[in-house]
């Protein structure tokens, strides 16, 4: 039997689906309409004025779920990138994610959106919302396999904020900037285990911190002020004082989406904390656990750097990606649900 299209209507999407830790990436590669603006930022107004319709049938179901993740492969500006992403989720456009780049890595040298790859390691240069990011991608004998990269400087944005949180009391919390915003705290203070607990304590917890920062806290970064929201609350085992042991946290970020992965980006944040605090140093490797699947990226700090005036670091995470297969989704006229919807 050949398959053919099925009837419908509008555009064909086709993407290529992946997972890095757990957290699916669906990379929509052909299909979405051309984004007006000059640089990815604008770019990125543009997809939340204009194509937001589409970042739902994409994400939402019957075709994805409350937790799906999505990149859209779009032009940069930037003459040293491979390629410029925007990244989609339940809630909206986010301005960075570790485990995309991590899969993106790999999506650009097997799809060949870099010429000529190299052994052992080929460097792909890829824009995200909150700038150029360094991927480097394992690369022998035709195949692809670890990614490592190096994100945005990373800083300590606050440390122990006092802030009011309704069910909860005054919790303190950090926050934190690894490409995007996180306020960061201890599962404990809930009495919770990021590995143990419920989910759905872990994000009823994380979701009310969320939205005591975002109504008690302003929030800025020294770059565009594209950049100067918060993302997510990242809870902790506490562990923040490096060891060999992994540290296990849990993003709940978005309008309370739980991210499968360790985190790309709350493994960044996590260690600009700790370097803050002077509990890691530049070159010390950690592990990072997710809580809800127990999936590992590692992470270091590489190099201090400032990102305006704030004292930061050039963090490198690392961490696989594999393949889960490809689909081309289309929209049928007549069905009602067919521009998508979510169940908790
Ligand atoms: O790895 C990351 O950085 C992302 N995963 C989903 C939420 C974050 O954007």
């Amino acid at each position: 039997m050949e398959v053919k299209l099925p009837p419908h209507e509008g555009p064909v999407l086709s993407v290529v689906d992946m997972h890095a830790g757990g957290e699916p990436l669906r990379v929509v590669w052909k299909g979405f309409p051309p984004l007006q603006g000059d640089t990815l930022l604008a770019k990125r107004r543009h997809a939340q004025e204009s194509a937001d319709h589409l970042r739902k049938v994409l994400m939402f179901e019957p075709r994805g779920h409350y937790d799906m993740y999505g990149a859209l492969l779009v032009d940069s500006e930037l003459r040293e990138a491979d390629v410029g992403v925007l990244f989609v989720h339940n809630a909206g456009y986010s301005t960075m994610c570790g485990h995309a780049v991590i899969a993106l890595g790999r999506f650009a040298v097997d799809y060949g959106l870099v010429r000529a790859p190299a052994s052992p390691e080929t460097q792909v240069n890829i824009h995200c919302p909150c700038g150029l990011v360094k991927a480097f991608v394992e690369y022998s004998e035709g195949k692809t396999g670890a990614v490592r990269f190096h994100s945005v400087p990373a800083f300590a944005f606050a440390t122990d904020v006092a802030v009011s949180v309704p069910g909860y009391g005054v919790v303190t919390v950090d926050i934190s900037y690894g490409g995007a915003f996180y306020a960061l705290v201890s599962a404990q203070t809930f009495g919770l285990d990021v590995s143990k607990s419920r989910t759905r304590d872990i994000v009823e917890a994380a979701t009310a911190v969320t939205n005591a920062v975002k109504s008690q806290v302003k929030l800025h970064h020294p770059v565009s002020s594209d950049l100067a929201f918060l993302y997510g609350t990242i809870l902790t085992d506490g562990k923040d004082e490096f060891t060999e042991e992994p540290t296990a946290n849990v993003c709940v970020f978005a309008d309370s989406q739980v991210d499968r992965s360790p985190t790309g980006s709350g493994v960044t944040a996590r260690i600009a904390l700790q370097y803050h605090k002077g509990l890691i140093q530049v070159n010390q490797k950690r592990e990072f656990q997710s809580g809800v699947t127990g999936s590992i990226f590692t992470g270091k700090a590489v190099q201090e750097t400032k990102c305006g005036n704030f004292p930061a670091v050039v963090v490198e995470v690392a961490g696989q990606a594999y393949y889960t297969g490809i689909a081309s989704f289309v929209q049928e006229t007549g069905d009602s649900l067919s521009n998508g919807f979510l169940l908790k």
